[in-house]
């Protein structure tokens, strides 16, 4: 199986989990594609009644355009289960999330969720996360001089472009990406990033799944974490 076969395999994997009646967080990214197609599937042949929550205007389209219902997270007073991909994940589930941009809405729906499941296909799993990269989303006042404090304090950034410009989250806020390599203490990088004036959220999602379905050659490997 190729990567894509790999992501498919876990994406109709995940939605085995999903009951009548559920609320259920859709994250953002190729993984996740599938397995929204998959669950569009069951609520389409089997008449499943379920409602999403997404995590970015992406997702909302692919979602709804399969005759899934979307509702507003601000208009749930919880979500079941949150199905979400990722760029890696470490020997201890610690994650970076952010690839396709969507880190800031996929941590807000992950923190009002009470199960959270990633799929993965297996190239994902690492021991040590940070050769990805960590995302970090900024607010664009001022976001120059956060740009040189990362600089300084060795993080490499680079700005998250596209088509010659810098990138916009459906906040409408920039990325920049960090060129860390394998990160030593992931808990005091996520710190120092998180109390940086200026920077939203950052793609560090440590201790924040329940449940990772991993993609390989010989079916889907689903470990439980709690
Ligand atoms: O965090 C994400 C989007 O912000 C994605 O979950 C992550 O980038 C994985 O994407 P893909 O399934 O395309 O590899």
């Amino acid at each position: 199986m190729d990567q894509n076969e790999l992501k498919a395999l876990v994406g109709q994997e995940a939605v085995k989990y999903i009951q009548d009646g559920m609320i259920v967080g859709l994250g953002t990214g190729s993984t996740v594609r599938y397995m929204v197609d998959a669950l569009g599937k069951r609520v389409q042949e089997e008449g499943l009644k379920i409602v999403g929550v997404t995590t970015s205007n992406r997702t909302t389209a692919q979602a709804e355009g399969l005759g899934i219902t979307i509702k507003d997270l601000n208009d749930v007073d919880h979500i079941d289960l949150c199905i979400d991909g990722a760029d890696e994940i470490d020997t201890d589930f610690n994650g970076i999330k952010g690839g396709g941009g969507a880190l800031l809405w996929e941590k807000i729906v992950n923190n009002a969720s009470t199960k959270r499941m990633w799929i993965v296909d297996e190239s994902k799993m690492v021991p040590r996360i940070g050769n990805f990269g960590v995302p970090v989303e900024v607010i664009p006042f001022g976001a120059q001089h956060v740009f040189n404090y990362f600089e300084k304090q060795g993080y490499h950034p680079e700005w998250r472009m596209t088509d010659g410009e810098k990138y916009r989250t459906d906040e409408h806020n920039l990325i920049i990406d960090l060129k860390v390599g394998e990160i030593a203490d992931p808990k005091a990088l996520a710190e120092d990033l998180i109390h940086t004036v200026g920077v939203v959220e950052h793609g560090l999602f440590l201790n924040r799944v329940d449940t990772v379905i991993v993609g390989r050659q010989n079916g889907p490997e689903v470990l439980q974490v709690k």
